[in-house]
């Protein structure tokens, strides 16, 4: 599992490591582990030319550090110091002992353009809002140059804690982070600025709860539902999808898709849609009866499709088996049905359906997906799937929220969420948690859209196809 820490658990658990180690020693560790990675990215430091964008705190000691090992290595470094008469004077020094040199601000655009490498410590875990003004030109010009990139713990102007990015900010191609991922980068928008990430370990020990987690092939294999010696499909769980209508036919179609693929001994569908799924997956048990008649389920999906059948949803909302909420069940579900619930209901809005339900601008989701998943579920009582570049799945009694790095662009193509859905709806049924069954759905969908798009196009129900695949894959 990779995890990321909150800023005060961080700033918490470095107090402590510092109190048993002697002065500075911490900060060599954070610079030999960014001057190794510098040196990888560089490939040959000697005669190699190394800028450094030095802020007025720690962040900043942290690359002068780093610069002085470069340049006792042959590289050329420069530092830019934001505040030459706070930069951090042990690291200024000691890039001065190893023959580098120092700068204003003033021609630091034209040494950018000429380095191979930019080392941003302009702003760390102190910073707060965006960049400032003084350091935007500085962040422009790396941008347009031709050097590496390499952020120092984050890319100065992004929140640490929330992800969100105010204004302008370094794009690194590298960013090297000390003790623990921080959740900025790991959720969009601030992940995009990152580039890869690479965590150098420094011994902190972090004692309070994780604000993220990204499962790994490891945590999704042990999650995933086997069948034992003893399993007959009803005991390895049937899920129910209402989904589809005479208009979406093909919704329930792919939601099916899903739900074949996700480990629950069966399907039973109930809708308008019966002929069409039976004629593309015959193995499915269909009804028109409605959901309280069709016959029992262990998880219902309830709404890809379902157009203005309010009904249905309401009647799905008041069983007692986890249930999961898409598309259009998002919009017609009564909130206080949701609420209201005893059982587990799983919401999987898209950032356009989760405005909607909060209240707000689509932007503003986009901007701030930590905050307005885990508000989300609060405020319903359930746990909810962000869908997205980074899908983040929140659990609605707080704790640490799911994010899922497998996803692809590709994936963003008509009918992927309704086999998304399904998909979760069957591990639901097969008796993973909510906050599980999202985050495995998400994950193997992620894998399947990768697999099936190999660089090229895919569409919804080659995604489908492709889960079983992913599940090879995460088993292997
Ligand atoms: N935690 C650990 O275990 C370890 C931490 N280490 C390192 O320490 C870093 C944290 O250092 P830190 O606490 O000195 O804060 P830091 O990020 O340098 O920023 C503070 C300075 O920036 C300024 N500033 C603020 N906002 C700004 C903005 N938007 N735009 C521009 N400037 C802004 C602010 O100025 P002021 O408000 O005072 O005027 C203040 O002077 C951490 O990220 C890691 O790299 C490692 O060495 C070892 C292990
Ligand atoms: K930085």
């Amino acid at each position: 599992m990779r995890t990321a820490y909150s800023v005060e658990t961080v700033r918490a658990a470095e107090r402590d490591l510092m109190a048993r180690l002697p002065e500075g020693a911490l900060m060599q560790r954070a610079a030999s582990g960014l001057a190794a990675a510098c040196a990888d990215l560089l490939g040959r430091v000697y005669g190699s030319r190394v800028v450094l964008l030095v802020g007025s705190g720690d962040n900043g000691g942290d690359a002068l550090y780093a610069g002085a090992r470069l340049a006792r290595r042959g590289a050329g470094v420069t530092a830019v110091l934001l505040s030459p008469e706070r930069a951090h004077t042990g690291g200024l020094a000691a890039l001065r002992r190893a023959g580098g040199t120092v700068s204003g601000t003033g021609g630091a655009e034209e040494l950018i353009a000429r380095a191979d490498l930019v080392v941003d410590g302009i702003v760390g875990i102190g910073g707060k809002g965006g960049l400032r003004a003084e350091a935007v030109p500085l962040a422009e010009a790396a941008a347009r140059a031709r050097a590496a990139v390499v952020a120092v713990d984050l890319p100065s102007g992004v929140d640490a804690d929330s992800g969100q990015v105010n204004g302008a900010a370094v794009r690194a191609d590298l960013t090297v982070t000390f003790g623990t991922h921080k959740p900025g980068l790991l959720v969009d928008p601030a992940r995009e600025y990152a580039g890869s990430v690479r965590l150098v370990g420094i011994g902190l020990e972090l004692a309070a709860e994780a604000e993220l987690e990204a499962l790994q092939h490891t945590d999704v294999a042990a999650l995933l539902p086997l069948p034992g010696a003893e399993s007959d499909k009803y005991r390895r769980g049937v899920v129910g999808i209402a989904a589809g209508s005479a208009r979406y036919p093909g919704a329930a179609v792919l939601a099916v898709a899903g739900a074949l693929r996700g480990g629950a001994g069966a399907v039973r569908y109930v809708g308008p849609a019966a002929e069409a799924v039976i004629a593309r997956f015959p193995e499915t048990l269909v009804s028109d009866r409605g959901p309280r008649s069709a016959g029992r389920v262990q998880a219902w999906v309830v709404g890809p499709g379902v157009g203005d059948d309010a009904a249905t949803v309401a009647e799905v909302l008041t069983a007692d088996v986890p249930v999961l909420v898409d598309a259009d069940g998002l919009r017609l579900a009564e909130p206080a049905a949701v609420r209201g619930r005893a059982a587990p209901t799983l919401m999987t809005p898209h950032a356009g359906e989760a405005a909607a339900l909060l209240g707000v601008a689509r932007e503003e989701v986009e901007a701030a997906r930590l905050t307005s998943a885990r508000e989300l579920a609060e405020r319903y009582g359930a746990a909810v799937l962000l869908k997205g570049s980074t899908t983040l799945v929140a659990g609605p009694g707080g704790g640490a929220v799911r994010v899922n790095a497998t996803g692809t662009s590709w994936l963003a193509t008509a009918g992927s969420g309704d086999v998304l859905s399904g998909l979760a709806g069957s591990l639901l049924a097969a008796g993973l948690r909510a906050v599980d069954a999202g985050s495995v759905a998400a994950y193997l969908h992620g894998l399947a859209g990768r697999f099936a798009a190999d660089g090229a196009p895919v569409g919804a129900h080659d995604v489908a196809e492709a889960i079983a695949a992913a599940w090879r894959d995460v088993r292997d």
